[in-house]
């Protein structure tokens, strides 16, 4: 006999959950659905076959309805100089505040693409998977900018954190990983 699933209270889930360390990207859309963008760290690649990568979104996000209805993302993996730009795109900023921080370009999709990033991977939605609060997003990658994986921003513990160093011979190796 199967027994009923205990969860887990959500606080305990979140305080475990802070010990997962994660990349901190700003995720984009634009097209007949309007102009939008939310930080995100959760965000993993599913398979290079065809490229395919999953982020969550809250449904509650004020830039949901355009995410959805477009169809269309870039997902802008962020460098640690880009940490008061991922603070703005974090929440209760209009829309146009927080683009009108950065420069941005575009790819296939036409969805913003964050000029400096680490690396913006290009996406068309093809599948999305409710589950509880939120939304899973399967995104097809059209197109890919690199521009360089050095000083990358993480969020573990809940603050900021810097992976990779940028300068060894500026900073010292004891930069590679600083708290912010
Ligand atoms: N996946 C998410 O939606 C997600 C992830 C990180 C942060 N956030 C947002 O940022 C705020 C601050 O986060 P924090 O890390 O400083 O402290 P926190 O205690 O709220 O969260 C700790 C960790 O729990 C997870 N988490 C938090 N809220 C979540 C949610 N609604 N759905 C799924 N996972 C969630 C994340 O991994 C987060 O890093 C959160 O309250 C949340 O609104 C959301
Ligand atoms: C470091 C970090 C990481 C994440 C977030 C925040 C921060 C600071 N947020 C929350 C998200 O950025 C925020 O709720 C949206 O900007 C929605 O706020 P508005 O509704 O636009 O005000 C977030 N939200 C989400 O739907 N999926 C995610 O993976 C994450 N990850």
């Amino acid at each position: 006999m199967r027994t009923p699933m205990q969860d887990v209270a959500p606080q305990d889930y979140r305080d475990a959950m802070a010990c997962l360390g994660a990349a901190v990207s700003i995720v984009t859309t634009d097209g007949g659905a309007g102009r939008a963008g939310f930080t995100a760290s959760a965000i993993c690649s599913v398979t290079d076959d065809p490229p395919t990568l999953l982020v969550c979104i809250n449904r509650a996000s004020s830039a949901y309805a355009s995410v959805t209805r477009n169809k269309v993302v870039c997902v802008n993996v962020l460098s640690a100089r880009h940490e008061p730009l991922s603070r703005l795109f974090g929440g209760k900023v209009p829309a146009e505040e927080r683009f009108a921080a950065a420069a941005w370009s575009t790819l296939e999709t036409g969805a913003p693409v964050l000029a400096d990033c680490a690396a913006a991977f290009d996406c068309r939605i093809s599948d999305i998977v409710n589950v509880g609060t939120h939304d899973v997003l399967f995104c097809r990658v059209v197109a890919v900018q690199k521009t360089g994986c050095t000083g990358n921003l993480i969020y573990f513990g809940r603050a900021y954190h810097t992976v990779g160093v940028t300068d060894l011979a500026e900073t010292g190796p004891e930069s590679a990983l600083g708290r912010s």
